[in-house]
């Protein structure tokens, strides 16, 4: 695992994979200084991915970066990475309605935003289920800032392999078949 990060400019740009303690695996690409792309691979919410949400972004101290935003479902996330010790936390808290239906966030949410505003009013919020996590990282990579490659397409089966065994994208860190 690297272990050359230290400012917020280091963390800006990269793309990690990870998976949660409860097998829950995640893809984040930290797109700008407040801006992600995600693809969710595994647990309540696979095959759900997500391109331009808007987040808070800050360096907690050298090498500890922490993520937060709330969606447009209702589902408020804070997450805090530590590449350089090859882990992170995360902390979702998913309202009740997405633990009710799930599968009406599994989808690319961009061209279904109207859909998620729509059932966060129509189902239930409360009791939140809060699901707080470790997770270890398997895959570092800097992307560079503002790489609409990264995440540009649905997560399917063998993705995450081709990724990390380097066959995905090429010396520029652009999608090799597109
Ligand atoms: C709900 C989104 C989400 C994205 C990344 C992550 O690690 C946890 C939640």
């Amino acid at each position: 695992m690297t272990n050359n990060f230290n400012k917020l400019n280091d963390f800006l740009g990269t793309h990690l994979i990870y998976t949660y303690d409860n097998g829950w695996e995640y893809e984040m690409y930290v797109k700008n200084e407040n801006t992600i792309d995600y693809r969710i691979h595994g647990g309540m919410v696979a095959g759900r991915w997500v391109r331009d949400q808007e987040v808070n972004i800050v360096r907690l101290t050298d090498g500890v970066f922490k993520i937060t935003w709330t969606e447009p479902t209702g589902t408020d996330v804070a997450l805090d990475f530590l590449p350089n010790e090859g882990i992170m936390h995360g902390t979702i808290f998913f309202p009740k309605w997405v633990e009710e239906h799930p599968e009406i966030t599994v989808t690319y949410q961009n061209d279904h935003i109207e859909l998620m505003k729509e059932s966060r009013e129509k189902y239930d919020t409360y009791p939140k289920l809060v699901v707080p996590e470790f997770a270890k990282i398997s895959y570092v990579a800097n992307a560079g800032q503002n790489n609409e490659d990264v995440v540009s397409e649905k997560p399917y089966d063998g993705i995450l392999e081709e990724i990390r065994n380097g066959s995905y994208f090429n010396e520029n860190y652009k999608r090799n078949n597109k």
